[in-house]
């Protein structure tokens, strides 16, 4: 197929796109997308070759490259997200400890109180969008977990300004990001001045917001940009100001819209499959969680919100009987890992009962991606799926409003519900 017809498919409808090609070539197969990596591509299928891929050496295999096309422009230089080498692992030593432990706890207060907060503002008898809802949830769980403020006049205004910001990330936009001759207007088509217009009203706020927190007594706060504050690199040196600046963007671009997908995936399903819904909320009335687990695993493996995790090669790599050339990008495929019918029996079940008291496997079941790129939420995120979930479906009345399930559709790089998950509530 011409690279640029592939290109059209594989951005429009990735899962169908890869599905075909791994069913008619197999768990290795080969792909050019235009302006997408380098624009040569190894899908891999098999999660021996992709655990290969996951443990192999950071020099070779970078992730980076590949955001840093699109993503600096937004985020700045110094995100995690387009860093590679050491200053990647010095910057990830840094922020993978605030997302671990008691203080997760804390947290999860906060992710009930916003969940109780949108469901109070859900209409009754209507159908409405959950997606949305869900990512005014998550918004709010990302301003007060990670960057420290609390509801009120700055809460409304940094909110409204990174929802600008992202919320553009239009066709234009994203093209804009992808090619950078494209960063400029065309005459009276001025999305290049609006984008960095809103991005310069982003960073004024959140750098008054990192002076402000610098004058704070820090000890006392559990906000993980307050931790981040007094956090040292192993050199002695702490993050700078526009470091802390970048990292704080990136959590918001990398944990709103996609756990707002996820729980909209698993709203979706769990709507569209009763039996499965009433054994979940009968799990919750008697207070066991295990289900719940399972609930979300299961959601992550059917649904996952990213289709494939990529990694830009530097070095000639033989993954099991391939040899794979130096300079293209490695497309480890988590959508087509997740629906291989030997891991997975009847692959297209929703079945949470696949992870009951199982733990999922680190390369078979792999939506937060591997190795050291592993994505930092992936402890936070699901905790805040559980805590969701269980505040609504134990206080609110869903039922779908289309007998049909979602189909995903491509939003920039996520899989998100084409219609966000139609849903009534009932009295
Ligand atoms: C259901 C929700 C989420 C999903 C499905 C998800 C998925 C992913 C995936 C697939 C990657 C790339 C991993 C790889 O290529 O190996 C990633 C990276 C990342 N994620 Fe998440 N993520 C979610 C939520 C979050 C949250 C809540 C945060 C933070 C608040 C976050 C922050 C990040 C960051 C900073 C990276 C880059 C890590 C690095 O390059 O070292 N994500 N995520």
């Amino acid at each position: 197929m011409p690279a640029a017809l592939q290109a059209a498919e594989f951005l429009a409808r990735p899962g169908v796109f890869l599905e075909r090609n791994w069913h008619q070539y197999g768990d290795v197969f080969s792909l050019r997308i235009k302006g997408f990596g380098t624009g040569r591509h190894v899908v891999l299928a098999d999660p021996a070759m992709i655990e290969q891929v996951f443990k192999g050496s950071p020099t070779d295999l970078r992730l980076g490259e590949v955001a840093d096309k699109f993503l600096t422009p937004i985020t700045g230089p110094s995100s995690l997200l387009v860093l590679d080498g050491d200053e990647h692992l010095a910057h990830r030593r840094l922020i993978l400890p605030p997302f671990h432990g008691e203080r997760m706890l804390a947290y999860a207060g906060i992710m009930a109180e916003a969940t109780d907060r949108s469901i109070e503002r859900w209409p009754l008898d209507e159908p409405f969008a959950l997606r949305p809802r869900m990512a005014d949830i998550t918004m709010e769980v990302v301003m007060r977990t990670v960057f420290g403020v609390e509801q009120g006049h700055r809460y409304q205004e940094l909110s409204a300004a990174l929802l600008t910001l992202l919320g553009n990330t239009n066709v234009a936009n994203v093209l804009s990001l992808a090619f950078p001759r494209l960063r400029r207007d065309f005459g009276p088509i001025r999305t290049w001045s609006n984008f960095q217009r809103d991005k310069a009203r982003v960073d004024t706020l959140l750098n008054a917001e990192i002076a402000r927190r610098r004058q704070s007594d820090l000890d006392d706060r559990e906000d993980i940009l307050s931790m981040l504050l007094l956090a040292n690199r192993r050199d002695g040196a702490k993050l700078s100001d526009d470091e802390l600046h970048d990292e704080l963007i990136t959590m918001l671009l990398a944990g709103h819209e996609t756990t707002a997908s996820a729980l909209a995936w698993t709203f979706d399903l769990l709507l569209h499959h009763p039996e499965v819904l009433a054994t979940l909320q009968d799990s919750l009335r008697r207070g066991d969680d295990s289900y719940l687990e399972a609930t979300v695993q299961e959601a992550l493996r059917l649904r996952p919100v990213v289709a494939t995790s990529q990694r830009i090669l530097h070095a000639p790599m033989a993954v099991g009987d391939h040899e794979l050339p130096s300079g293209i990008t490695i497309l480890a495929g988590i959508w087509l890992v997740h629906r291989r019918p030997d891991i997975y029996p009847d692959p297209l079940a929703f079945r949470p009962e696949r992870f009951l008291n199982k733990r999922p496997g680190t390369y078979t079941w792999i939506p937060f991606g591997g190795g050291v790129r592993r994505c930092i939420g992936a402890n936070f995120a699901p905790m805040e799926m559980k805590v969701v979930l269980r505040q609504v479906l134990t206080q609110v009345n869903l039922t779908a409003a289309s007998p049909k399930l979602e189909r995903p559709v491509n939003r920039v790089v996520l899989l998100a519900p084409r219609h966000g998950t139609m849903a009534i509530r009932r009295r």
